[in-house]
This record gives structure tokens, C-alpha cells and sequence, in this order.
């Protein structure tokens, strides 16, 4: 009898109903009682939705962040957000200011600074980084985890917690201070034990303890924290189900298989091969939750193949057997049904988070009662598959030859950078310390409504364009007064700077509603990647061409690159990714060169997911970086000496791949520095890095307006480590999330401070 549970169920509405809630509270519009129960709501409906399941997940809601909450429960809250001169201050209001830097009742925007927030493993979930001292001290705060086990329970479910464990929850944490967070571990350690025990009490059987670190490569130290704390639980009074999920656990078998829990849910998506071993290594009592439909991706799964490797497993294991998707469902969307603008062929191929526990459903029935007792599901899943794997619309014979064609003279620029610099020194006539801006401006209310209105049909391509064109003509101008030295068009028309080369490029398809959560209310849309990629025609031309007609200033084209195109989509499983990633080189090679020829001097082609995207075990980096770094030369080396190409990353600590971001050999990178002080340059210092570098001084995350005197000192720490002469002056990143009330004063005082220092150098050399 197998046995069915999920990981974790997206929380954010199949309408992004806890995204428009959470903006309304912040906004002021709403207060904390509707919020709540916006929340209330969406946990009813989700368990609602998972009834067939023979476990619910509970835990797996958030108004925020999964780990925020956990350092909550935990009672590890920063004490620079736990405002006492407000005696309104409420639990909620903490929470927020943790996450945000702010509530909604801190009208004196005060300077309150959030959690750093950083990715989720592998994925393009971002959560708020737990943060440790010496002096940390642990509490348990369960009263929000029992209140919804017991809404859980009112809809008569069998309810399985959701807590991340001790170790991983130690593990994705920062010390503030040298302090060494391990040391941690025995004061952490009971407040789980106490946890479990309220878990018990409420009557809980099974609880989900999320161990993913046991997916990467661990020290000795933190292989023995594991067994330490699995140890110090031993004698919990429920039984722990410990989970790993988004790859394989390798040398961590053996650690695993030590542990006294009840049972071990492996991702057995990435992790197939590892499943007779785990079986084997587990004692005979043990649970075994394999995760059979990918939590990762949006492909249905083959039903019939999986039932051909499982049921010899279900006989093995019977009542032991659980099955589950390989992950949290978090990374899908939810509902597959609300999409009616997507071709039926391509539809049938797909599964949402909705669809995904259909097929854990269908698949347990065939394994309990027999595959005849589901033989339509079967059969229909067998056609979608069939169609998927015979459709002419994956396959362009071109683009697959484009692609064995490629030799590495399509990677190479004509000359090396000192030559290529002194010739666009000539072509493109910038000062010392040249200002630019990474690409976006505000995405205003205006600009979304616009774009709905387009999508709906409400206006014409032609009303929606001269629309767009007056937002670029806006920015433009704004640039200009500011003195800016290389424009950018703004991104207005882009929803974003992945779905929109994804809505233009063949082999593409994209959803209306397919959402998923990228952190605290703000979400993406990844576009599906689902057959050869190819460019029918030109997508940023005409909008770069609009605003360079617009000023003398030199305009940068804007392009996202192959490598962020593929780490933000949802990706073929039927090829590696090397190779869906050097079609998208080419195809952004075209874009490249179209621009040139359009006379765009200078082109920027953004690699934010780059060094995002690395593997989540370092052994793997190498063969990773190879592919990505030469699908980026491909999409950026197909230009003359005297175009300028950059490139933009937001994560920018390199001091791991520092030769592979050097091998990209762009003309100018432009990175994130701003709030490490520029430390983050240490590296390209020692390395001889050698080409340009626009180093971020200022973060774009808080709305708080940078000083021209704090500018300055970043910049003139900055020239400590590299010449003058090679650097640009910048943002962190893109400005879309700001408002212009935000991003003016912040520009004037940005190009002020390099007006500052272009007068020091000049002063200073006569
Ligand atoms: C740099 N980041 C990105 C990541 N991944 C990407 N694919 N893209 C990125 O930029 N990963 C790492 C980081 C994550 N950061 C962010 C930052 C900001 C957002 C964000 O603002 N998301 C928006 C949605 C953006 C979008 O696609 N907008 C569309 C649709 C707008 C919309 O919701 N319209 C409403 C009506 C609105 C109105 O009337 O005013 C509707 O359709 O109902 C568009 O502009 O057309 C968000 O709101 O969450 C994400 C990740
Ligand atoms: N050009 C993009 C890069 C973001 S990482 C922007 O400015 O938003
Ligand atoms: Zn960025």
C-alpha cells in the first residue's frame, strides 16, 4: 500500500491572491485582520485541493518566507527589528520589518535595514538568510505551526508538519560576528526537541524535517552535526520523515543511512540511481519516500515508465513505500486548467502543481489496486507523452545544425580587449568614470496597466507602442538632465528580462497565470522552453533605435544573455541544458549583431543568473562554466572591436569562478559591490582582472537615497583596488522595482560624486 504526501504546496494563489494581500497591508489598505484571513483562506483551499492526499503538508504557508518563519518559531529574530518605542507593534509588523526593512506602520520610513535575502539552492526562490551571533539565543514560538495543524485538521486531514531541520536552518545562516554559527547547535537543539513534543501533543504522528543541505558536499563537521542532532531527537515522541530534494545525496548516503528517524524522503528525479542503495542502507522498519513526479518542472510525467521502475519497489517495500513529488511544489505554478490562451497541443504535455498530485493520485492507484483501475489516466498520459516525443514543433533541423556548427571562432572577438578599448575609447567619446545605469527604470502602475490593457485587447499595438515610446522618451529625458553619460531605454516594454525574449523566440510558449513566487510577494512567470529556439526576427531593435533617435548620449542596447534565458525558464528534459543554452546563444548572437547594425555602439547583455545558476555541488562547477561561459562569448563575440560589450550580474561574489568571469571577456562588467564596502573587488584585484568594471555604489533594494559623500568614498575605495581609468560608475542593478521619486535624487547624487572625483583627478594632475 503506498502511501501519498506532498512537500509543500504553492502558497501564492492560483490569482496571486497572497501577492495582491501582503501589497494591500503594506500599502496601508488593508489591516492585519484581512490579511489573516486572506491567508486563512488560501490554506483552506489548498488543502481543500489536496484531500486525495494521504498526508497534507502543514507548515508550508508563508506571508512572507518558509525560513523567516522558522527563525519566528525559533525565537531568532534580529534585534535592530523589534521596534519597543511603538507599543502598537505588533508580531506581524516584526515579521514585515525583518523581511522589508520596514513595516506598514513605520511612516518615518525609518532605517531599519531587512534580512539579506539570498537564492533557495538551486533555485529562483529567494529567502530572508537567518542571522547568528555569539550571543544567539533560541525560543520556541509554535503558536502560528499548532494553529494551523488544528485548521488543518478541521477539514479532517491527516496532517504531516512541515519544519525546516536544525542543521540546514543552521547551515543557510550568516554570522554576524566570528562567531562560529555549530557552536549554535546545542542551544537550538532542545527548542526542536520541545517543538517536537507540542507536535506530539497535538496529535501528530509524522513530521517533515527538510535536511536539503544533505544534497551538497559537507564538511566533516556538519556531517557529524546531523548525526548529533538526529541523536539528540532520537526519542522525539513523533516520527520524523527527514527530507532531501534537488539532487542526489552521494557521500551523504552513508551519513543518512546512520540516522535514527523513521523514515528518509529522497528526490528520486535526480536522485534514481541512488534509490536501491537507500532502500538497502535504511533499516527494515524505515520509511522510504521516493519523490517520483518532478517538483522542479512543468513536463507531465510518464506515468507508464515510472510505474514500470515502481511497482517492483511497492512489492518490495509495501506499506513502507511512500511517493510524493521530488520537492515542494513551491517552484510551479498551480493550475494548469486556467489557461486558455496556450496551444492545446503544448497543453497537453504540461502539468501545474494541481496536475502534478493528479498524477501521484494515478499512480498510487495503479500501485494499490492495479493499473486497469486507472487505465484511461494511463492511456491519455501515454498519448501526451507520444505526442510530446513525435512533434515536428520540437524539432528545427537548422537550428540543430546551427548548433553543430558551431567552432570557437564564433566565441572569439576580433582583437583583444587593450586593442578593442583603445578603439572604442575613439568610437565612443565617455569621461573619466563614466556613468551609466544597469537597464530598468520604474515599472510604474502605468506602465503594468498599459501592458494589461494590450494583453486584454483593450488598445491596439500601435496605441500600446506610442505608449511605451512616451515611457522611454520619459526616461531619456530624465537621463539627460541628470547628466548621465550612457543612456538606457528603460525597459518599460519588458514584463520581464526573461519572459519577454521568451514570449519572441520560436520554441518558446508562455503562460497567462503560471506564476511562481521569486520572493516575499513578487513573482515570475518563467517562460517553457519546449522545443529548438530560434529567432523569427528582431526583438529590441526598434525600441533602442527609438530612444537613441531621442538624444546625442550614447544609447546601450539591452539584452538578457543565453545562460540567465535558460536558469529562469523552465527547461527541455529531453536534452541537456548545454545545448538548449547554445541555441539561445545563437539566437541572442543574431540580436547582438542586428543591433550593431542598427548603430548601437554599445550593447549589454545581462548574465544575473550566471553565477546563480552554479551547481549545487562545487565538483560539478567546471562543466558547468564551460557551456555557460562559451554560450555567452558566442551571444556576445560576434561584433566589431568598436562595439562595447557589457555584461551585468547582481550576485557578485566571484572569488570561486573569478578565470571563468574573466573568460567572458566582456569589454565592461557592472556588478553588485555596493553593500559589501567593495570588498567584493578584492578579488578581480588580485586576479589582474583586466578589462573594465562598473562596481554598484549604491544598493537599489532600499529606497533610501545614497549620499554623494558616501558615493564618493565607495568609489575612491573602489580605485584602491582598480585603476581609474577602468572604472564605471553605476547602480547595483536595475532600477524597476524603485520609484522615480526614489531613483532621481539617487542618480544626482551618483553623478555628482563621479563630477566630484573627475575634478580631484584633474586638480590632482595639474
Ligand atoms: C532579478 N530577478 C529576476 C529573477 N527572475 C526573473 N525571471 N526575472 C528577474 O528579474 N530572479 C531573481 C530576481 C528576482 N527579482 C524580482 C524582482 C521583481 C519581480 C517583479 O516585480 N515581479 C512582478 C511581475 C513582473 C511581471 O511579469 N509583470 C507583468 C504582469 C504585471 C501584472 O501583474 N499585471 C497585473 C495588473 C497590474 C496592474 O494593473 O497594475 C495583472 O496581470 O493582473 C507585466 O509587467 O506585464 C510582480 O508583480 O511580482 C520579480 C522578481
Ligand atoms: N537590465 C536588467 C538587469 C537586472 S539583473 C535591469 O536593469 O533590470
Ligand atoms: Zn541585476
Amino acid at each position: 500500500m503506498a502511501i501519498t504526501h506532498n512537500l509543500g504546496f504553492p502558497r501564492i494563489g492560483a490569482q496571486r491572491e497572497l501577492k495582491f494581500a501582503q501589497e494591500k497591508y503594506w500599502r496601508g489598505e488593508i489591516d492585519s485582520t484581512e490579511l489573516a484571513t486572506c491567508g486563512k483562506q488560501l490554506r483552506s483551499k489548498h488543502w481543500q485541493q489536496q484531500s486525495p492526499l494521504d498526508f497534507l503538508p502543514v507548515g508550508d504557508f508563508s506571508f512572507y518566507d518558509q525560513v523567516l518563519d522558522m527563525s519566528f518559531a525559533l525565537g531568532n529574530i534580529p534585534s535592530r527589528a523589534v521596534n519597543q518605542n511603538n507599543a502598537n507593534n505588533t508580531e506581524l509588523d516584526t515579521y514585515f520589518r525583518v523581511a522589508r526593512g520596514r513595516s506598514s506602520k513605520d511612516t518615518d520610513n525609518s532605517c531599519i535595514h531587512a534580512g539579506e535575502m539570498t537564492k533557495w539552492f538551486d533555485t529562483n526562490y529567494h529567502y530572508i538568510v537567518p542571522e547568528f551571533t555569539q550571543d544567539s539565543t533560541f525560543s520556541l514560538h509554535s503558536e502560528k505551526l499548532l494553529l494551523q495543524i488544528s485548521e488543518a485538521k478541521s477539514h479532517g486531514a491527516n496532517v504531516k508538519p512541515v519544519i525546516i531541520g536544525p542543521v540546514t536552518y543552521l547551515h543557510l545562516g550568516k554570522e554576524k560576528d566570528t562567531s562560529n554559527k555549530l557552536a549554535l547547535l546545542d542551544r537550538l537543539l532542545p527548542v526542536y526537541q520541545q517543538l517536537l513534543a507540542e507536535l506530539a501533543n497535538a496529535g501528530v504522528e509524522w513530521v517533515q524535517v527538510d535536511e536539503p543541505i544533505l544534497v551538497t558536499e559537507l564538511d566533516q563537521e556538519w556531517k557529524q552535526a546531523l548525526e548529533h542532532s538526529y541523536q539528540f531527537l532520537k526519542n522525539s515522541p513523533v516520527k520524523l520523515l527527514l527530507a532531501t530534494y534537488f539532487g542526489p545525496l552521494q557521500d551523504n548516503l552513508a551519513v543518512i543511512s546512520q540516522l535514527p528517524v523513521s523514515g528518509v524522503h529522497l528526490d528520486a528525479i535526480n536522485a534514481k540511481h541512488e534509490v536501491a542503495d537507500l532502500i538497502k542502507s535504511l533499516p527494515a522498519s524505515s520509511v522510504v519516500s521516493l519523490g517520483v513526479i518532478n517538483g522542479r518542472n512543468i513536463w507531465k510525467t510518464d506515468l507508464s515508465t515510472t510505474l514500470n521502475w515502481l511497482e517492483p519497489i511497492a512489492n518490495e517495500l509495501q506499506e513502507r513505500l511512500w511517493i510524493a513529488p521530488s520537492c515542494s511544489l513551491l517552484h510551479v505554478p498551480v493550475d494548469l486548467e486556467s489557461e486558455e490562451q496556450l496551444d492545446p497541443e503544448i497543453k497537453s504535455w504540461l502539468a501545474f502543481a494541481h496536475q502534478k498530485l493528479d498524477e501521484l493520485t494515478t499512480l498510487q492507484t495503479a500501485l494499490n489496486e492495479g493499473r486497469n483501475k486507472v487505465s484511461s489516466e494511463l492511456e491519455a498520459n501515454q498519448t501526451a507523452i507520444n505526442s510530446r516525443h513525435q512533434s515536428t514543433r520540437v524539432n528545427n533541423p537548422v537550428v540543430q545544425q546551427a548548433v553543430a556548427n558551431i567552432t570557437p571562432s564564433l566565441g572569439q572577438r576580433q582583437s583583444n580587449f587593450n586593442t578593442r578599448s583603445k578603439l572604442q575609447k575613439e568610437h565612443i567619446k565617455l569621461p573619466l568614470y563614466p556613468t551609466t545605469s544597469i537597464g530598468s527604470f520604474p515599472q510604474t502602475a502605468q506602465i503594468r496597466a498599459a501592458r494589461l490593457r494590450y494583453k486584454k485587447d483593450q488598445i491596439s499595438e500601435s496605441d500600446y507602442t506610442l505608449l511605451m515610446q512616451q515611457e522611454i522618451q520619459y526616461a531619456v529625458d530624465q537621463q539627460e538632465a541628470l547628466g548621465l553619460d550612457v543612456l538606457v531605454h528603460g525597459e518599460a516594454e519588458r514584463n520581464d528580462m526573461v519572459e519577454y525574449f521568451g514570449e519572441q523566440l520560436q520554441g518558446y510558449a508562455f503562460s497567462q497565470f503560471g506564476w511562481v513566487q521569486s520572493y516575499g510577494s513578487r513573482c515570475v512567470k518563467p517562460p517553457i522552453l519546449f522545443g529548438d529556439i530560434s529567432r523569427p526576427k528582431a526583438m529590441t531593435v526598434k525600441w533602442t533605435q527609438y530612444a537613441q533617435s531621442l538624444t546625442e548620449k550614447p544609447m546601450k542596447g539591452m539584452l538578457t544573455g543565453p545562460v540567465t534565458i535558460l536558469n529562469w525558464s523552465f527547461v527541455r528534459d529531453d536534452q541537456p541544458r548545454s545545448l538548449s543554452c547554445y541555441q539561445l546563444a545563437l539566437a541572442i548572437r543574431e540580436e547582438v549583431q542586428d543591433l550593431e547594425k542598427a548603430g548601437v555602439n554599445i550593447i549589454q547583455i545581462d548574465e544575473a543568473a550566471l553565477r546563480e545558476g552554479l551547481p549545487l555541488r562545487q565538483s560539478q562547477w567546471q562543466e558547468y562554466l564551460q557551456w555557460a561561459i562559451e554560450s555567452f562569448r558566442i551571444s556576445a563575440n560576434g561584433v566589431e572591436d568598436n562595439t562595447q560589450i557589457h555584461t551585468h550580474m547582481c550576485y557578485s561574489e566571484f572569488n570561486d569562478i573569478i578565470s571563468a568571469i574573466a573568460d567572458m571577456d566582456a569589454d565592461v562588467i557592472t556588478i553588485e559591490t555596493s553593500r559589501s564596502d567593495m570588498e567584493l573587488l578584492d578579488v578581480f584585484d588580485h586576479f589582474n582582472y583586466p578589462n573594465d568594471i562598473g562596481p554598484g555604489v549604491y544598493d537599489i533594494h532600499t529606497p533610501n537615497t545614497p549620499t554623494q559623500a558616501h558615493i564618493v568614498e565607495l568609489i575612491e575605495k573602489a580605485a584602491q583596488r582598480i585603476p581609474a581609468e577602468r572604472l564605471w560608475i553605476n547602480p547595483d542593478c536595475g532600477l524597476k522595482t524603485r520609484q522615480w521619486e526614489e531613483v532621481i535624487p539617487a542618480l544626482q547624487n551618483m553623478v555628482s560624486a563621479a563630477q566630484t572625483l573627475r575634478q580631484q583627478k584633474l586638480k590632482a594632475a595639474s
